[in-house]
């Protein structure tokens, strides 16, 4: 017998860079990750990525591993993963991904999840948890990224914006989220034609600049979201080696703009005619350009 289970996650993009400190915040965008996951009853786990044969699928593998352990009898299957997201980017095709997959294999095992509220604490809960809640589900994507090495810190950052939608504060350390919050914004997005995968980020000259990730924190936490937005990302194309230009010319238009990630994409928010005349600069590189919204609803199991 077989079971199947699908479910869609958005991208995000960066207020704070979580490489610094261990504190960092995102925000969803509207760029889906659907992953199909068939339980089967076989031995393993194998995995697919539609757009790219040759990716590496331990992340997803892992994940249905995770929950069939923990919720269903512990027998493998198959998981497909279809991506509007550029991998390795900066746009959290990752966390998108895990996501993605954790939910499609609690559908596929008809576990619900729910939606309680969980802003402080949390742990992947215990075997005889009956249902998980939405964070919880994201800490399953994020141990899934620590034991397949496709992350520094965790990315709980990016999982949870990903998973709950809109903006998370979150510390890595601890998987917690410290805050929370609904931004209607419109995105722009630029995403150069290269990849840099998280695993690889220089992190000694990403904790150089940690007295300014303290700043993006606390202007985080003041919701002054814009200029967290602009200071991280001045501080971290210094640390990694990005250029700063991309940024000098959003500042006059847009609200906040930065370095996604560890790049190479950057991201703009504002309004959108402002956002239309940064984006007439970023046209000028080369790669893919273009406007999107914030997304408020995170992760979600398909019909
Ligand atoms: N659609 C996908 N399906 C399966 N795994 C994916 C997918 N997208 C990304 N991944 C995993 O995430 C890794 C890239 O993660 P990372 O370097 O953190 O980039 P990003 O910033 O895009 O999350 C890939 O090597 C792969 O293991
Ligand atoms: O691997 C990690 O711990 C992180 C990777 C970065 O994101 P990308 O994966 O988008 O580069 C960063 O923004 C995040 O705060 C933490």
């Amino acid at each position: 017998m077989t079971d199947t289970g699908r479910a869609t996650a958005p991208a995000a993009g960066t207020v704070l860079n979580a490489l610094a400190t261990g504190v960092g915040s995102a925000f969803a965008i509207d760029l889906d990750t659907t992953a199909t996951v068939t339980l089967d009853g076989s031995d393993a786990v194998s995995g697919e990525v539609a757009e790219a044969p040759e990716a590496d699928t331990r992340l997803v593998e892992r994940c249905v591993e995770l929950v069939v352990e923990r919720f269903g009898d512990g027998g493998g299957g198959h998981v497909r993963t279809e991506s509007e997201v550029p991998m390795a980017a900066g746009l959290k095709s990752s966390s998108a991904a895990a996501n993605a997959t954790v939910l499609a294999t609690l559908d596929a095992l008809g576990v619900g999840y729910t939606d309680d509220e969980e802003t402080v604490g949390g742990s992947e809960g215990r075997a005889d948890d009956p249902t998980p809640t939405r964070a919880d589900a994201a800490r399953i994507g994020v141990r899934a990224a620590r034991e397949t090495g496709v992350t520094v810190t965790g990315a709980f950052d990016d999982a949870s914006a990903s998973m709950l939608g809109g903006l998370t504060l979150t510390d890595n350390e601890r998987d917690e989220v410290l805050k929370r919050d609904v931004v209607e914004w419109d995105v722009l997005v630029w995403a150069p034609p290269e990849q840099a995968f998280s695993a690889d980020a220089d992190v000694a000259a990403c904790r150089s600049v940690a007295p300014m990730a303290d700043l993006v924190a606390d202007l985080t936490r003041e919701g002054a979201y814009g200029r967290a937005m602009t200071v991280n990302g001045l501080a971290f194309c210094a640390a990694l080696d990005f250029p700063t230009d991309p940024l000098v010319a959003a500042m006059p238009h847009a609200t906040g703009a930065s370095l996604s990630g560890t790049g190479p994409s950057f991201v703009a928010v504002g309004d959108r005619e402002a956002l239309a005349t940064v984006r007439d600069h970023w046209d000028t590189y080369e790669g893919t350009t273009w406007l999107t919204r914030t997304q408020q609803a995170g992760a979600r199991t398909n019909p």
